[in-house]
């Protein structure tokens, strides 16, 4: 459902700008990003558990989620981070924190996404936490996953972007190869992701990331999906299929959400 120009004035109110100023005509990514995020925000209510994502586009909504804890509108909030930057964040802000052991039910958590297909189907993990969201995203009763409307696309690695695999350090490049070989025919390239002079990026478990880099739609991607966690040393993958149960898109014309069927 597009929600014409009124859902988006008001969404550009929660970013505090003036609606004496005429409309802009260009948003930049980042503001679009602010618009979702705070739009998630309505979401939340008082004395709910939830669950906080990482990246840029979940920071803002766990800024709008201490700002509206420290304005007195929400309260009794317990957070549960996806990363250890988004723990210091929520920490900074004074957000109540705890973990999936003491609550193993989220009420609702809020994330960013990479890719986005017409299923909601997801693609996760370029800020490299896509384990502690994945653990923490299937334990809550309501996923809203925020993103501009870049993230959208026909088929999952129809971006270009790749996608990430969490796997042990141990013999990482053996597991590179397994995991080029169970994409081969998509024209798979595995790489390590390096953090800066070809040292590798290391997730806040101590792990690594290896990249695939498709030229080619995958098939069934929940077949694809288990065929990757049988390889021994993978820890985990970066689709998150059918986990979201709401979608909200900040685009140019405006913001549309979209529910799970
Ligand atoms: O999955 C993620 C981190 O592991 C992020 O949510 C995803 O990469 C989107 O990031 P951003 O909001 O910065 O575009």
């Amino acid at each position: 459902m597009a929600i014409a120009w009124s859902e988006k004035t008001s969404s550009m109110e929660a970013l505090s700008l003036s609606l004496s100023l005429p409309p802009p005509v260009i948003l930049t990514q980042d503001e679009l990003k602010k618009i979702a995020a705070y739009k998630a925000a309505e979401f939340v209510e008082s004395g709910m558990v939830l669950g906080l994502g990482t990246g840029s586009t979940a920071k803002h909504a766990v800024d709008r989620i201490g700002e509206l804890l420290r304005q007195g509108k929400l309260n009794n909030i317990i957070g549960i981070p996806t990363s250890k930057q988004t723990q210091e964040q929520a920490t900074s802000l004074g957000i109540p924190l705890s973990d999936l052991d003491s609550h193993p039910t989220i009420d609702l958590a809020i994330d960013g996404a990479d890719e986005v297909d017409p299923h909601l189907n997801l693609v996760k993990g370029r800020a490299g936490s896509l384990l502690r969201e994945k653990m923490v995203e299937g334990a809550c009763k309501k996923f809203v996953c925020i993103v501009d409307e870049s993230k959208l696309v026909k088929h999952l690695g129809g971006s270009g972007l790749a996608l990430p695999i969490e796997v042990v350090p141990f013999c990482w490049k053996f597991n590179a190869g397994k995991l080029r070989n169970l994409f081969q025919d998509s024209g798979c390239v595995a790489k390590l992701r390096n953090e800066c002079k070809g040292r590798p990026f290391v997730t806040d478990n101590g792990n690594y990331i290896v990249e695939l880099y498709l030229k080619r739609e995958i098939g069934d991607l929940q077949v694809a999906g288990d065929a990757i966690l049988r390889i021994a040393g993978v820890v985990e993958h970066g689709m998150f299929l059918d986990m979201a149960t709401t979608v909200i898109v900040a685009g140019e014309l405006g913001i549309t959400i979209k529910n799970k069927q």
